[in-house]
């Protein structure tokens, strides 16, 4: 049967990228995506903005929610301290075989944790399978109607401490507007929007940058 679109993503960058190195195998994803076939990574523009966000949180427990190819688990990645940890959910099994070797590609797999399932699922199980206490950066980048739900089950949770940050993309295209209301309305996030572009084309999308300031914020004094 005909390959899959991620099948010829990964099949580019073992042909043109170096083993162990993180950015070759980050420009051979870009490459392919802007020349050769459009894939839904959130690519080069957008990627320099979680870039630096991942720069100035520096954060020890990083969640991922949509692993997709494993091209923003490979950014944020390259990007941790020796002992951080970076915890990525993917729902779709072929996706997520592809993210492996992508990710064992450019040499990051120790860093990184790939999980398959659906995040309703498996946000809940941090604790106990994961030991996870509590993120300090959460990239939302799954499917745009779960941003919210999700948001409030890790904040029933626990999960979010004052200070968190959770970083969302398509906040535009596609759209996530009930999250964008809620983070910007709420009294308990601290929100910012990066004007960008949906990966490899000219159409306007951006993220979301928001910062929890505490559960008691927002709540009766
Ligand atoms: O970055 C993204 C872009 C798109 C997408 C698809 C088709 C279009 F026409 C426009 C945008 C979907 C996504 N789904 C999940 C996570 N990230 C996505
Ligand atoms: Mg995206």
């Amino acid at each position: 049967t005909r390959s899959s679109r991620p099948q010829r993503m990964l099949a580019h960058v073992k042909r043109h990228a170096a083993r162990g190195d993180p950015q070759s195998v980050i420009d051979a994803i870009d490459y392919f995506c802007r020349h050769k076939e459009w894939a839904m990574n959130v690519g080069d523009e957008k990627g320099t903005i979680l870039d630096s966000v991942v720069c100035e949180v520096s954060p020890g427990a990083v969640l991922e929610l949509g692993t997709y190819c494993g091209y923003s688990t490979m950014r944020i990645a390259r990007l941790l301290a020796p002992g951080a940890r970076l915890i990525t959910l993917e729902f779709n099994p072929a996706n997520a075989a592809v993210a492996r070797q992508v990710i064992a590609w450019a040499g990051l797999e120790h860093k990184v944790q790939l999980v398959e399932g659906s995040s309703g699922d498996l946000i809940p199980q941090m604790r106990e399978k994961f030991g996870i206490d509590s993120f300090d950066l959460v990239f939302l980048d799954h499917w745009k109607d779960w941003y919210l739900p999700d948001t409030r089950l890790m904040e029933e949770l626990g999960l979010l401490h004052k200070g968190s940050v959770l970083l969302a993309d398509n906040v535009i295209c596609p759209g996530a507007p009930e999250y964008l209301a809620y983070v910007r309305s709420s009294p308990r996030y601290d929100s910012r929007y990066f004007k960008s572009h949906l990966e490899y084309t000219y159409v306007e999308d951006g993220l979301e940058k928001s910062v929890f300031p505490g559960a008691s914020a927002g709540s009766r004094p």
